[in-house]
């Protein structure tokens, strides 16, 4: 049984690791990641996993693990920023409040699809203008949803949170470990 990455995400083959998981090969999907008008986060992230995972091609005996983390405030969907000036709009957004970070993961063996969403509410507490230029220089916030990334330096920015750390991250490794055995791939550890 072999295992494809369909992520470009490098926090995901790092996630996998974490449970042992070598995976194959690394195949990642060019997909459009436009929400929908009125599509709601949750249905979007879970739209989008598995879009990801529809547009990775596979033999029979492969099995293909995708994700998607989006942030969310109220019904905002903060995606990745486009450049710095996004990226300070998102921070600002989220100083001082709770947000939802989602992250869907499917996980497909031949027709068949197997899927989770993990919903982690995060505290940020109020960030100063210094800390929200300091971040921004440090150019974390590249690639990552809401324009922060929790296992770096925004770590500081985040006193409490209620779900999944690894979920944050972008890929929830509990949800991850009983989707892949479900799906027939050997999971040690637990
Ligand atoms: C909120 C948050 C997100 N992220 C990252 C996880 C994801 O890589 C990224 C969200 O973008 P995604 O679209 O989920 O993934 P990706 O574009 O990086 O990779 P691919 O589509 O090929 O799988 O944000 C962190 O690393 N830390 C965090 O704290």
């Amino acid at each position: 049984m072999k295992l494809i990455l369909g992520s470009a995400s490098p926090r995901r083959l790092e996630l996998l690791g974490q449970l042992g998981i070598v995976p194959d090969c690394v195949r990642a999907p060019e997909i459009d990641e436009d929400p929908k008008k009125g599509e709601s986060p949750r249905d979007y992230v879970t739209r989008i996993a598995r879009e990801k995972a529809a547009a990775v091609r596979c033999a029979e005996d492969e099995i293909v693990i995708c994700a998607d983390t989006t942030v969310t405030v109220g019904r905002r969907i903060l995606g990745k920023p486009r450049d710095a000036g996004e990226a300070a709009e998102f921070l600002w957004a989220l100083s001082g409040r709770r947000h939802h970070v989602l992250t869907a993961v499917a996980v497909k063996r031949g027709a068949h699809l197997r899927e989770r969403l993990v919903d982690t509410i995060v505290k940020f507490r109020p960030l100063s203008n210094p800390e929200v230029n300091g971040y921004l220089a440090s150019g974390e916030w590249q690639g990552k949803a809401g324009g922060y990334a929790i296992q770096g330096r925004a770590g500081a920015f985040i006193p409490w949170l209620q779900g999944s750390f690894t979920g944050v991250v972008g890929l929830p490794l509990a949800e991850t470990a009983t989707l892949l055995r479900a799906a027939g791939y050997p999971v040690e550890a637990e």
